[in-house]
């Protein structure tokens, strides 16, 4: 008898290909994000990273395999909120007068009733989650006031509040201060031993000890995927970055 896992993943990509116009920018994808753990995504330019996620997020059409959340169809668990998620060029409107508090919950449901009135719960998620990224003195700033490292800092704050299941972050470290930096890594391990599962993309393979449990080597196909220290093996990793051996230093 096979006995199946008592929670489902929090995501599982199977057999993904994904063709944009002439490019086949993934090939035959199996990939799984446990609950509880922070898995990073490693890869070089053009690897397929980003397009994995719009995979899961819907803004790219799947050629075929199958992408699932929480256990059910993805398209399922985008309509249930269980999918959060901050791209890599994500930006807000800055002209729109919104306060830093205002774009932060969006990430919270659409208010109901006649009035449209924020819950307290709502109020108090928003209220932790930019303590947690260290904005909680800028709530009623205006978001187009903010230097681009704290709107990044916003925009994770807004999937924070999302309390979804599966948490996507395409490149979040990228272009940000080593205090920032540390600080995501924090919020990141946070929000995995609050039970959701991360997928984290990142260039910064010095940093990926820090930030995860698992790996995921990508270059348009799957070249290593476990625990970060027995799969980030010099070997795997030149097949990923197309180096010699003797280049990778670790
Ligand atoms: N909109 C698009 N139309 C056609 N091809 C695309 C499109 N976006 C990306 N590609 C191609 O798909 C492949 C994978 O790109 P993708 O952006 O997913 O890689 P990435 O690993 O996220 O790269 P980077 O580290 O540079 O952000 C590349 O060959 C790229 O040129």
């Amino acid at each position: 008898m096979t006995s199946k896992p008592l929670t489902p993943a929090a995501l599982e990509v199977r057999g993904l290909t994904v063709v944009r116009g002439e490019v086949r920018a993934l090939t035959d994808v199996d990939l799984t994000v446990a609950p509880g753990r922070v898995t990073a995504l490693v890869g070089p330019n053009g690897s397929g990273k980003s397009t994995l996620f719009a995979a899961v997020t819907g803004g790219v059409d799947v050629t075929s395999g199958t992408v699932k959340v929480g256990g059910t169809d993805a398209a399922a668990a985008r309509r249930r909120r269980e999918i959060a998620f901050v791209g890599q060029d994500d930006t807000v409107d800055r002209q729109f007068p919104l306060t830093v508090a205002d774009v932060v919950a969006q990430g919270r449901p659409a208010p109901r009733g006649l009035l449209g009135r924020r819950t307290a719960a709502d109020r108090a998620a928003v209220a932790e989650a930019l303590a947690r990224v260290g904005l909680a003195d800028l709530a009623r700033r205006p978001i187009g006031a903010l230097s681009g490292g704290q709107r990044r800092r916003v925009l994770v704050a807004r999937a924070l509040v999302q309390e979804a299941g599966l948490l996507l972050l395409d490149e979040p470290l990228a272009g940000v201060d080593v205090a920032s930096a540390e600080l995501l890594v924090d919020i990141v391990r946070a929000r995995a031993d609050e039970g959701a599962g991360v997928l984290v993309s990142t260039h910064d393979l010095a940093g990926v000890t820090d930030l995860a449990d698992d790996v995921v080597l990508l270059a348009g196909r799957v070249v290593a995927a476990g625990p970060v220290a027995s799969t980030l093996t010099p070997a795997a990793l030149a097949e990923a970055f197309g180096l010699r051996t003797g280049d990778v230093r670790r």
